[in-house]
């Protein structure tokens, strides 16, 4: 095996994370090899974003091991990409589609510009166009529905090249198309790119078939493991009560955890 397929994105160790003086979330250890993507798991409150925010390097009030490429996550920001839970633009502002995308390469390269470079221009084309928007990149971003923001959100969150890209709640808010559309572009990120990724969610369903790893917290690392080992039911039982289940469709697991509606395969019913 060549070293490069064994290089690690993300190691953790017995992290233990805080606000104060009592640990938000605690016991996480996990390894995460370069181009894997896990997905993050838990109910409201459970610490999703408070790992995420750690492992980006935004809060280190944290005790035990977290490396990113083996560096400590303050260390690592020039090669990670985090795609916050709401995303505010302030509307008065009328950013067009790709304003919005350049505005990453902006932000990360610390300097001010009047007008966006030429070479940030061709760069976050080249963006909108892997996820398929470079029909609309003169549109304002504010007239755009959910599906398509969250898809020129991960445009610009691609334009720094990052190594490590850590989305919270990608799915959130939008309807089941829009949610396949948004999972198809997470899946061609992980194909063609390559990119390691960390992706939090309340429904993990839409997104199982990229799902390398998966985690499962509940203010401690309840499990982990690949996605048949970690979504089995008697664990998912105990964080999301009796009524969750596990099932198997046409050899593919979905898990109930909610009262969301799922669609499986021929209409059936869980
Ligand atoms: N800045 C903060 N200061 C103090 N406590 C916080 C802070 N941010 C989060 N918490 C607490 O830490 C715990 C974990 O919160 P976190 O937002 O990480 O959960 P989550 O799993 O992302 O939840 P949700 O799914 O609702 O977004 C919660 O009890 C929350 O109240």
């Amino acid at each position: 095996m060549s070293s490069q397929r064994t290089e690690k994105a993300v190691i953790a160790r017995d992290l233990a994370i805080y606000y104060g003086s009592k640990p938000a979330l605690e016991g996480v250890t996990f390894d995460l090899n370069a181009g894997e993507t896990l997905l993050l798991l838990g109910p409201n409150g459970a610490g999703k974003t408070t790992l995420l925010k750690t492992i980006a390097g935004f809060h280190d009030k944290y005790e035990g091991v977290i490396l990113v490429f083996g560096r400590k996550p303050e260390e690592s920001r020039d090669f990670i990409s985090y795609v916050p839970q709401s995303f505010s633009l302030n509307e008065k502002v009328p950013l067009s589609v790709i304003e919005v995308v350049a505005m990453g390469a902006l932000y990360k390269s610390g300097i001010v510009h009047r007008k966006i470079p030429e070479e940030i221009i061709k760069k976050s084309e080249k963006a909108l166009s892997f996820v398929g928007l470079e029909d609309i990149k003169d549109k304002p971003f504010k007239n755009l529905s959910g599906g398509q923001k969250q898809r020129v959100l991960l445009a610009r969150a691609l334009i720094s090249d990052p190594k490590l890209l850590l989305l919270d709640e990608p799915l959130s808010a939008l309807d089941p198309s829009a949610r396949a559309e948004v999972a198809s572009v997470l899946n061609k990120i992980k194909k063609k790119k390559g990119i390691s990724m960390i992706i939090t969610t309340h429904d993990i369903n839409p997104l199982l078939e990229i799902g390398d790893w998966v985690m499962l917290i509940n203010r401690r690392m309840i499990a982990f493991g690949p996605p048949d080992d970690a979504l089995r039911e008697e664990i998912i039982k105990t964080v999301y009560g009796p009524m969750a289940k596990v099932i198997k469709v046409e050899d593919k697991l979905y898990c109930l955890t909610g009262d969301f509606h799922i669609h499986l395969p021929g209409g059936k019913k869980p």
